[in-house]
């Protein structure tokens, strides 16, 4: 069973068409990247994942529940690092983990001990009282990605989180999250980087709301560079 399964979805705003007729799929286990220029519909399609909005027509299912019709075992295996950073920036980190276990049913105490495993592995365990305003661009990140971890979800969707960051604080959390993947975390790494990829992820590249290739990415590269692929089914945007 597919962790996630996309099926012809497509979603507007007013009178725009923003995505059309999407069909993808995320295997359980697999690292895959949904690529895209900037306004392809990435978000907007997370969007619909995380049943922020309702999809105008088509299905979508993680773990086999549909999020429309069975919406809590849905996002119940499901962890999400949103484009837009969502910490709030006047709690301590704690405090901010605290808020995140409680949504998720987790008790005071079991949020405590999986906020120390999931912030030490991300090396920012010792900020748990810092303010969140007194971390850097990165260290936000790093908490944003062990919020999302807090709960233990089998999938883990990431809308661009590596934005802003500099070199290392970029590779630091696709290392990171790359690793969960090898020991069994089905990822959906929303991305314009072409740099984030690796030749054994599975790639899906949307453009103007449409699914224009998917497979894995050794296969879209083969006779040429990856840059050159992707401007070309895009168009020439980036
Ligand atoms: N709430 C909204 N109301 C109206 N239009 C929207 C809304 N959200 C997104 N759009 C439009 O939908 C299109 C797709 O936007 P979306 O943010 O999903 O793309 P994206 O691939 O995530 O882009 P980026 O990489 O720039 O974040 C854009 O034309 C955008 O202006």
């Amino acid at each position: 069973m597919s962790a996630l399964a996309v099926d012809n979805v497509s979603h507007g705003f007013g009178a725009q068409q923003v995505l059309s007729r999407v069909n993808l799929s995320v295997e359980p286990g697999s690292f895959t990247v949904l690529l895209g220029p900037n306004g392809a519909g990435k978000t907007t399609l997370i969007s619909l994942v995380t049943g922020l909005y309702n999809a105008r027509h088509g299905d979508i299912r993680i773990f086999g529940h549909s999020i429309r019709r069975d919406p809590l075992p849905a996002l119940a295996s499901l962890g999400v690092v949103f484009q837009m950073p969502t910490l709030d920036l006047d709690m301590s980190v704690e405090q901010n983990m605290t808020y995140h276990g409680s949504l998720h049913g987790l008790s005071p105490r079991e949020t405590r001990e999986r906020a120390g495993v999931e912030l030490g592995r991300l090396g920012v365990g010792d900020r748990r009282s810092d303010k969140v305003r007194a971390l850097s661009g990165g260290l936000r990140r790093r908490v944003e990605i062990a919020r999302a971890l807090l709960h233990q979800p089998k999938f883990l969707i990431v809308d661009e989180a590596t934005a802003g960051l500099d070199v290392a604080g970029r590779q630091l959390l696709l290392d990171h999250v790359r690793s969960l993947c090898r020991a069994g975390l089905s990822v959906l790494w929303a991305t314009h980087m072409l740099d984030e990829i690796d030749a054994s992820d599975q790639l899906v590249v949307l453009h103007q709301g449409k699914v224009r290739w998917t497979g894995q990415a050794r296969a879209i590269a083969s006779d040429r560079t990856l840059e050159a692929a992707f401007l070309d089914l895009t168009g020439g945007a980036s």
